[in-house]
């Protein structure tokens, strides 16, 4: 008998302590659609449902050498990107990535949805000089979009066609709340992504499960198009399932269907 061949996903960003986005986000996301998931930390941050109140930065070096033990051993089918802290990370990060001939998805985690701050400010040009050459696919929020784009206020399609005439080969640019309006663009044109919208106050994690599921897909094999059309469905299923009794401020999304599961006896 053959065993069929596992996909990984390896995620590169941070813990969030508060189990529902970062690394421990994106290990469920990735879980949930059948991929293993490898984790490279850049970061850890003290963090709840209500907000961030410390972080602390792994040394470039050791994020390396993660990395390269990552590589050496288990090998991956697709990698993330998501909140990389410094100037410096992101440059050792994009150069490895740039010879790791795997899909690459870039959430430039850089503004929560509640507009506050996740990375330094010299990080802005360092990721459209670094990352957009390396992504597959980037996946900002649309604040970090008007980051990268210094277009502020636009509408999320004109985000998205500007985020791939800078040279993203493809963007999707994720707007949250109930009333969605995600946009989608590459080299080949643009389209809205069309999702239900819930109202559980379950959106903690949403953005990196967006990416996460994005990048668990591409693994599997699916194209750039179909993998960001289907993760922002099971986004939005993760927003609708959400935890609503963990934590008091916004709630974690759940990919795992947590909530649905009785304890074994
Ligand atoms: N209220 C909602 N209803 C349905 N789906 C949602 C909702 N909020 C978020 N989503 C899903 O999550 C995806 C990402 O959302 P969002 O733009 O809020 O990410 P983000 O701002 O990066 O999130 P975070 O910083 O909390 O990780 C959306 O594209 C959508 O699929
Ligand atoms: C560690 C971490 N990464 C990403 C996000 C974005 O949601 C967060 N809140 N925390």
């Amino acid at each position: 008998m053959t065993v069929a061949r596992t996909r990984v996903a390896l995620t590169i960003g941070s813990s969030d302590s508060g189990g529902g986005a970062g690394i421990q986000g994106d290990i469920k996301a990735m879980a949930s659609v059948g991929c293993y998931a490898a984790t490279v930390l850049v970061g850890v941050t003290a963090q709840n449902t209500t907000g961030v109140t410390g972080r602390f930065t792994v040394p470039v070096d050791f994020v390396v050498a993660q990395l390269d033990t990552v590589l050496a051993d288990i090998g991956v089918d697709a990698v993330k990107v998501g909140m990389t802290w410094s100037a410096a990370h992101v440059e050792v990060v994009a150069q490895k990535l740039s010879t790791a001939g795997v899909p690459v998805v870039v959430d430039p985690v850089m503004v929560t949805a509640a507009g506050a701050s996740l990375a330094g400010d010299d990080i802005v040009g360092e990721v459209r000089r670094r990352l957009f050459p390396v992504a597959t696919v980037m996946t900002p929020n649309r604040a970090e979009a008007e980051l990268l784009t210094g277009i502020p206020g636009a509408p999320p399609r004109e985000l998205a066609e500007r985020l791939v005439a800078l040279g993203a080969r493809a963007a999707v640019v994720t707007c949250g709340g109930a009333d969605g309006g995600e946009w989608f663009a590459d080299g080949a044109g643009a389209f809205a992504v069309p999702r239900p919208g819930h109202r559980t106050g379950a959106e903690h994690g949403a953005g990196c499960a967006h990416s996460a599921l994005v990048t668990a897909l591409l693994a599997h094999g699916l194209s750039t198009r179909d993998a960001v059309v289907r993760a922002t469905e099971l986004a939005a299923d993760g927003v609708r399932d959400g935890l609503v009794t963990v934590g008091r401020g916004v709630h974690p999304v759940d990919l795992l269907a947590l909530g649905h599961r009785s304890p074994p006896v």
